[in-house]
């Protein structure tokens, strides 16, 4: 006699216990400002992390040669290669769960601020606020993260697919709360806290005053006569509230930024290990808390070590 032989049903995974949820812009900035923090908490027990990216970075640049004729204004190719850098990028860091906010390509990377990318119809910049917002809320119900990072309102440097993703970060972090916000999206989820990546005047300073005279290709502060200079804006530090050092991802990140080659030039002083510079440099990220409730912090500056300190789980 033959019996339904059913297999039993893959026990599904549990969620892990602490969740956290990274919203970029673009392929590559997960890795310029929160590289260490998504390597180290996708290597902690029981935590998952989610990286969200709004646009495929249509419109960067091209910096290896041989793969110029993808840019935007030529075979407009290079959104479809950045999918690949992407997940070059994550499997660096040890990230599993990366999605594209709306599905890939459903908004375009617009472009500096400015310029004609920012008219195009599908530009992340004239994105339905709703329409976007309910997207990211569509994830944040389905991961159910504690806690949620993007930029402040500048865009971290006034990139309009930056201050966009700001713009729909705030704004899911009350809305997927709101039962009445998009039904069919999911249960209501309030996030425990977001923060924004945040640049610390000090560190803009130490770096300007080690790198600005270097001939380096990659010096980023050429030409400026002060950090004020800057595009990117500086968060005096006393208004820092976590800082997440570790240094043991080092590697990690600047394997990650290797894979972004069409967008970054991993080499030069500013990179050097020997003196120590880059691993200062990109070893420790630094956030401001922007809602919910602080958790307990340490040291001289009494700043959170882990972003979800005092979260109750
Ligand atoms: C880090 C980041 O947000 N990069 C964006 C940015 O790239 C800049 C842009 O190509 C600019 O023209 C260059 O001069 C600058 O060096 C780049 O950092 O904007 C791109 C276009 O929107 C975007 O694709 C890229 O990811
Ligand atoms: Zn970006």
């Amino acid at each position: 006699m033959v019996t339904s032989a059913t297999t039993p049903s893959a026990p599904s995974t549990p969620p892990a216990a602490r969740r956290l949820m990274f919203v970029h812009a673009h392929p590559d900035d997960e890795v310029i400002s929160t590289g260490i923090a998504l390597a180290s908490y996708a290597a902690a027990p029981d935590t998952s992390v989610t990286l969200v990216t709004c646009t495929l970075g249509e419109e960067g640049e091209v910096l290896v040669p041989e793969l110029i004729n993808l840019r935007a204004d030529r075979g407009d190719q290079l959104g479809g290669y950045r999918i690949g850098e992407l997940a070059g990028s994550c499997a660096a860091l040890g990230i599993t769960d990366q999605r594209f906010l709306g599905g890939p390509g459903r908004w375009r990377d617009s472009g500096m601020i400015g310029t004609p990318p920012n008219d195009h119809p599908r530009s992340l910049w004239r994105a339905d606020l709703d329409e976007a917002t309910a997207e990211l809320v569509r994830i944040v119900r389905d991961v159910r993260p504690h806690v949620l990072v993007s930029y402040d309102s500048h865009g971290g440097y006034g990139h309009p697919d930056h201050i966009r993703a700001h713009q729909v970060t705030v704004r899911a972090f009350t809305d997927a709360a709101d039962p009445a916000f998009a039904p069919g999206t999911g249960e209501p989820w309030q996030v425990a806290k977001r923060y924004e990546t945040a640049m610390p005047r000090s560190r803009a300073v130490a770096g300007f005053e080690l790198f600005h005279d270097s001939a380096d290709r990659n010096n980023p502060f050429a030409g400026l006569k002060s950090v004020d200079d800057l595009a990117m804006r500086l968060v005096d530090d006393a208004d820092i509230t976590a800082e997440i050092s570790a240094p043991e991802f080092f590697d990690a990140k600047i394997a990650a930024m290797r894979a972004h080659r069409t967008q970054m030039a991993v080499d030069g002083f500013f990179f050097a290990l020997a003196d120590g510079i880059g691993q200062r440099a990109w070893g420790v990220e630094h956030f401001v808390l922007a809602a919910g409730t602080r958790g307990p912090g340490d040291g001289p500056d009494g700043r959170e070590r882990d972003l979800l300190a005092g979260v109750t789980f």
